[in-house]
């Protein structure tokens, strides 16, 4: 069928023509479940992972329920969702076990969207629900802040949480603070003690806002915010290769959602609350743990370390996707050094056991159905470098007493990536080979980048002073960098010859 023709997505099309087949093998009654979840974030990566999981629960007739998902920004893609139906396609692909696995199914967890910003009242009233007694959340790592000027009975507040703490707070008084009407948890965000945090700033907002004591208590006493760090790459709407796609499926979908088999959920809290949400009655790898911190720090550094540290040197060498850096020889070299020599290192654990899954990472790395873009990992580039792969550097040098050669030649890389002067639509203009590409982070840090690569084009500074003005930015970096013993040094000699050799020089330069 030609794709003009082909019909959206939707409850109906989904009634008529698909219930019962591969694509929507579950009983119609779970299209009508309850809304039990309050869902802040329409994007990928809860669709593919908190979404599926509930889907999952409910086919098996355990959960019965769904989410309201709540859009917390002013632009993004929940009236695709609601145009659907909360309905669309997820496809898990990858290899198991040797065998290529390429599962794709109709998620139904969704019962509808609403946009914090124009149906705020909507959204509060979800608060007087008894039965919606789960949060989840994935904001991305801008979402859990604080901001001071937040208001109660803005409508909205502005931030994720004080959005949150508003609805909590129109739920405890609803209930007139009924210890039995609290919530659980569950944010996704990606970073440290992402509950903790998430409580410590809904707790600093009921001060700013002079919140009663007895709200703070039914805070701590009856919610329970839980750490959690999740795992898997999702890579959401195949833009290349949606047309195929969709011939496949005879139908349209514009919130087609794509991700790797692999998957995992450590949650940090006490195994009771396992009953409200029973993942693990429905085969899920979700582990209940007392202590997350050596679960995050591992995938963190070295899952997200090996992306982040290889992003800006994969994509001047000219490589685009993930799998075919791993393949190349040169990269493919570059990502297992860094890795090896670099980040497990400094890591107390048992090294074999960090190589070992170091090397599953790999191959999740070369899932051939995943093209997963450099250039959309390096979204927020320096604030994830600063997290995920600065603190492997400082160990390395201050622990070790070593230099992290592979470490220090992505920092160079970093700062090469960023070379840029001009900034448009919140986005610096950078060049590989001659062509634009797009650098998106936080407006200061492109300004800053901005600044300094104007001066140095401009012939003001020498590239000693460039780097040595990015090495020493403690806004940057939390610190500053050029206390590191030859840390400076070292990322001169790479970043001098990055710039008058070109990436793919100075990377065969660094295995001499
Ligand atoms: N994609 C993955 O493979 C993957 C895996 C693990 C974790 N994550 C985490 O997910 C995040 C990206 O999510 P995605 O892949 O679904 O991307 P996405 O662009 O599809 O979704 C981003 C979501 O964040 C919301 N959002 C963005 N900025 C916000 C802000 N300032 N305040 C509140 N909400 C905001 C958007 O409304 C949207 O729902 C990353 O930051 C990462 O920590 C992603
Ligand atoms: O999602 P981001 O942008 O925070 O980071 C990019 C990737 O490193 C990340 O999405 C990983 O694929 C994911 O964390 C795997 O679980």
């Amino acid at each position: 069928m030609a794709k003009k023709d082909l019909k959206m997505l939707n409850r109906e099309f989904l009634e008529k023509q698909l219930l019962g087949s591969e694509l929507a093998n579950f009983p119609a009654e779970i299209l009508d479940y309850p809304e039990k979840v309050l869902q802040f974030g329409e994007g990928n990566f809860l669709r593919a992972f908190v979404d599926w999981m509930f889907h999952k629960m409910n086919k098996k007739g355990i959960f019965k329920g769904r989410a309201v998902v709540i859009q917390p920004i002013r632009k993004g893609r929940i009236s695709n969702l609601n145009e659907q139906d909360g309905l669309y396609t997820l496809y898990l692909r990858g290899i198991e076990a040797g065998e290529e696995v390429n599962k794709k199914e109709i998620m139904t967890a969704i019962s509808r969207g609403l946009e914090a910003y124009s149906q705020w009242d909507k959204v509060l009233k979800l608060a007087e629900k008894e039965e919606i007694e789960i949060v989840v959340s994935n904001t991305t790592e801008a979402g859990i802040s604080y901001n001071p000027d937040d208001k109660l009975e803005a409508s909205p507040p502005e931030s994720f949480p004080a959005k949150l703490a508003a609805y909590l707070y129109r739920r405890y008084e609803y209930f007139n603070g009924d210890p039995e009407k609290g919530m659980i948890i569950l944010p996704v965000e990606l970073i440290d003690r992402n509950g903790d945090n998430l409580k410590r700033i809904i707790l600093k907002l009921a001060d700013d806002w002079g919140l009663e004591s007895e709200f703070k208590q039914w805070i701590k006493k009856s919610n329970h915010f839980l750490n959690t760090l999740v795992d898997r790459i999702v890579t959401g709407y195949p833009f290349n290769e949606i047309d195929d796609l969709e011939a496949e499926l005879g139908y349209h979908d514009q919130n087609l959602d794509t991700g790797e088999i692999f998957h995992l959920w450590v949650i940090e809290g006490d195994e009771s609350l396992k009953a409200k949400v029973p993942f693990h009655k429905a085969d899920l790898n979700v582990k209940w743990v007392d202590d997350l911190s050596p679960y995050r720090t591992t995938k963190v550094r070295i899952l997200n370390g090996a992306h982040t540290s290889t992003v800006p040197v994969a994509y001047l060498s000219g490589i685009d996707l993930v799998r075919d850096a791993v393949n190349d020889q040169l990269l493919g070299e570059f990502i297992k050094k860094a890795v090896f020599n670099d980040i497990i290192p400094t890591l107390r654990a048992d090294q074999a056991e960090l190589e070992d899954f170091a090397n599953k990472i790999f191959e999740r790395f070369k899932n051939p159905y995943i093209d997963h873009k450099w250039l959309d990992i390096s979204l927020n580039s320096t604030s994830k470098f600063k997290t995920r792969v600065l603190p492997s550097i400082v160990e390395h040098i201050e622990k070790l007493n070593k230099t992290p050669e592979y470490l220090i030649f992505s920092l160079a890389a970093l700062i090469a990536f960023y070379k840029g002067t001009e900034i448009e639509a919140s986005e610096l203009k950078a060049y590989r080979e001659g062509k634009e590409y797009l650098i998106k982070d936080d407006q200061e840090a492109l300004e800053f980048f901005a600044e300094l690569w104007s001066k140095y084009e401009n012939e003001k500074i020498e590239l000693a002073d460039l780097l040595n003005s990015v090495l020493a930015a403690k806004e940057l970096w939390g610190r500053d960098l050029t206390e590191l013993a030859n840390l400076e040094a070292s990322a001169f000699k790479q970043l001098k010859t990055i710039e008058k050799e070109g990436m793919k020089a100075a990377l065969k330069k660094l295995f001499i």
